[in-house]
């Protein structure tokens, strides 16, 4: 059963994402908590990602470090965690190497490196660590803004998994899909019954929105995306309702986040997702023009504006506002992709009260 939570104060970023009529755009940021921050990394200290991610105490009390560095000036909060923790449910094994990034021992790179995949997952037990966190977050936040929780997609997925890391040729998963297309498509199915499972539980532990992170979309062509990409994230939007429902929980608002998928932002709108987020590829009036209001779009200022100078932000801001017009409905205020580690804590604080200036100035 759902816990009892202290109502919400500030509800803006949930009844942008339902299409309503706000007082201002709501704003937060991909990757908000996290290495940007002193105070990320003095909590962090040596310890291993993953066991942070695993400590719902810790996790909680990183999720709502930005909320606290700049208070009224972020609507949301997102659970501290990571996409990878779906290959370690289903039995892989996954490290993050200091400067590296995300290593697997162990990929998949024949049909027999199938096998180390466990044949039922339950998301309940191998995933418990992060309801915790976010039952424990809820509470730590006692309504201060909402809470979003997480999934990484199904291609993405699948590439990590496939290549044991990140990548710049893909050439591994590739290979998966062009010469396995039929085995891809299992895999990519298996994958996403995990993924619908474990948004769902994260709704039922008090997740009050939820984004799919489909980080390596642009590595597809329209054509291959449109067969191995979207048909999985339609599936996760089609069927994460109904398994909240059958849960005994309430449906949330969905974000689909696909970098580089530029050219399928019209079947994006169309996708069962309420909220379309943009990386800054996108000219926001030509976005603004293809969504034409069926969708809240979210995003999308370069997050290395952030090392231009308060100057440089500030007329970036000015025009991304403009282009979304001013944002009073439709918008939900981000950057393009996720903070980078040397971005100064304190620039990102000049981003949001521009942000925050410039839209209260068109009123
Ligand atoms: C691709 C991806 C990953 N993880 C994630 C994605 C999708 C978003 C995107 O496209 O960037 C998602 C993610 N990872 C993390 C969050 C936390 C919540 C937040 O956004 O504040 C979220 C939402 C924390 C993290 N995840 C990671 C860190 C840094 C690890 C550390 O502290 O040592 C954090 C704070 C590690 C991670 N995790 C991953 C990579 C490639 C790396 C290493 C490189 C990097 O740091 O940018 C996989």
């Amino acid at each position: 059963m759902a816990e009892n939570f202290e109502p919400l104060s500030n509800d803006l970023i949930l009844r942008a994402a339902r299409g309503e009529t706000v007082e201002r755009p709501p704003m937060w940021v991909m990757r908000q908590a996290g290495r940007y921050l002193p105070e990320y990394n003095q909590v962090k200290g040596g310890r291993d990602f993953f066991s942070v991610c695993r400590d719902p105490e810790l996790a909680s009390t990183i999720t709502l470090q930005p909320i606290l560095r700049y208070p009224n000036l972020i609507d949301a909060a997102i659970i501290f965690s990571d996409i990878l923790v779906i290959p370690q449910a289903m039995g892989m094994t996954v490290e993050m190497l200091e400067a590296k990034g995300p290593h697997f021992p162990n990929p998949l790179r024949k049909l027999e490196d199938l096998s180390q995949l466990k044949s039922e997952v339950d998301v309940r037990e191998e995933l418990a660590y992060v309801f915790d966190a976010i039952r424990l977050t809820r509470r730590k936040l006692a309504g201060r803004v909402p809470l979003i929780g997480f999934v990484g997609a199904p291609w993405t997925l699948m590439s990590y998994m496939v290549e044991g890391g990140g990548s710049k040729t893909f050439t591994f998963v590739k290979t998966w899909i062009f010469k396995r297309p039929s085995a891809s498509h299992s895999l990519l199915a298996r994958i996403t019954d995990v993924c619908v499972d474990f948004l769902a539980h994260q709704v039922l532990a008090g997740a009050q929105m939820l984004q799919v992170f489909d980080s390596w979309a642009g590595e597809l062509s329209p054509h291959d995306f449109r067969t191995f990409a979207l048909p999985y994230i339609r599936r996760i939007s089609a069927r994460v309702p109904v398994r909240v429902r059958e849960l005994g929980g309430e449906p949330v608002p969905m974000t689909i986040f696909a970098k580089g998928a530029w050219y399928a932002l019209d079947e994006l709108c169309e996708s069962g997702y309420q909220v379309v987020g943009l990386d800054w590829t996108h000219d926001p009036e030509s976005a603004v023009a293809i969504a034409n209001g069926r969708v809240t779009l979210q995003g999308n200022m370069d997050p290395n504006v952030l090392y231009g100078g308060r100057e440089a932000i500030t007329q970036a801001v000015e025009r991304i506002a403009r282009g979304f017009g001013g944002g009073r409905k439709g918008w939900i205020v981000n950057l393009g992709h996720g903070i980078t580690p040397s971005v100064d804590p304190d620039d990102l604080k000049w981003f949001f009260e521009e942000t925050r200036r410039i839209n209260e100035a068109s009123d």
